[in-house]
């Protein structure tokens, strides 16, 4: 195989409770990439269209994530990248995490599968870290994995799959500011009160096993954040308001969707999700803001090949 096009979607990062462990993958929403195999060696970013990105292969997520595999692989070959991007960079569902992962699994196909998807995680957190600064995979290991995942421990790296209740679907509204995970990242305190991380790891906990039991009723009782929320939702306009309409329109949870401005809910079922999404239309409609609202089903899979 010399070529090859995927699809590679959004993910939500964090899922309340779960700062940098917990995480999942997007069904309709995410970016197209190409990726040709070259007979020079090195990797060149030959086409970005729907967001001003940088095209030197350091400053790129996808650029930095291929020299990590390629290097692994001590491939005999280069590659060429072309970067579709339907995620808006600075969105909160995992903008430069799509390229990272889809970068890695497209490349892992032109190489004939040497690596699995423990390894494919690795060598996207290389590039996830050019956008945040730190290798954080609570993105990148969704969009591998497909479905829900947490990230146990980064060194070494190791992703647990988690199982995916099948009513689950997930509105996401995403106004149309960009907020920087490094960005979103400095502002948070660097010790927390015991207090605070009992009751969220226990959230953890319960998330965990709700998903594995399909509790809905315990899926709602554990999207709660009591540590990250609190800061970075002053930086998202009408946070409140929209969290507000969610719950009152019948969703389980939600909260900040990785680093914002995006935010999520989980609902029980598409009917409730779509409900959920009407609601939030309504609080964003009043403002000036633009926004995108999505509705989707938990993405079991993860990336996708459209074509090889
Ligand atoms: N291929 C890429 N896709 C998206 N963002 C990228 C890419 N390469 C580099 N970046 C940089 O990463 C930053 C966006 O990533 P981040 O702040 O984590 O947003 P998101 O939450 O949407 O992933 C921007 O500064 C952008 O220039
Ligand atoms: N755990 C990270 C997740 C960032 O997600 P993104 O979609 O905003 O890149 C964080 O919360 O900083």
């Amino acid at each position: 195989m010399n070529e090859i096009k995927i699809f590679s979607p959004a993910t939500v990062a964090n899922v309340s409770c779960g700062f940098d462990v917990l995480g999942f993958c997007l069904d309709n929403v995410g970016d197209e990439m190409v990726i040709k195999k070259t007979t020079e060696k090195g990797v060149k970013i030959t086409k970005i269209v729907g967001a001003n990105l940088p095209f030197e292969t350091q400053n790129n997520v996808a650029g930095v994530a291929a020299l990590a595999i390629l290097d692994a692989a001590n491939a005999d070959f280069g590659v060429e990248i072309e970067i579709y991007k339907n995620i808006k960079p600075g969105s909160g569902i995992g903008s430069s995490s799509a390229s990272a992962s889809g970068t890695v699994f497209a490349i892992n196909e032109l190489l004939g599968k040497p690596f699995n998807k423990q390894q494919l995680t690795l060598f996207g957190m290389k590039g996830e870290a050019v956008a945040s600064g730190t290798e954080h995979a609570d993105n990148v290991a969704p969009g591998i994995f497909g479905g829900f995942t947490l990230v146990k421990e980064t060194t070494p790296l190791k992703v647990v799959q988690l199982p995916t209740p099948s009513e689950l679907y997930a509105t996401i509204i995403h106004p149309q500011i960009e907020i920087k995970t490094s960005e979103a990242r400095a502002i948070l305190p660097k010790d927390i009160p015991l207090s605070k991380a009992v009751k969220q790891w226990a959230n953890v906990g319960s998330l965990v096993s709700a998903l594995h039991t399909s509790d809905y009723d315990l899926i709602a009782d554990s999207l709660n954040d009591l540590i990250v929320e609190p800061y970075r939702s002053q930086l998202i306009p009408h946070f409140d308001e929209v969290k507000a309409a969610m719950m009152n329109s019948g969703a389980l949870g939600g909260g900040i969707s990785g680093s914002g401005p995006s935010i999520f809910s989980l609902s029980k079922g598409k009917e409730t999700a779509d409900k959920v999404a009407d609601a939030i239309r309504e609080v964003y409609s009043k403002t000036d803001i633009e926004f995108d609202i999505h509705v989707s089903k938990i993405n079991a899979q993860g990336i996708k090949i459209v074509k090889n």
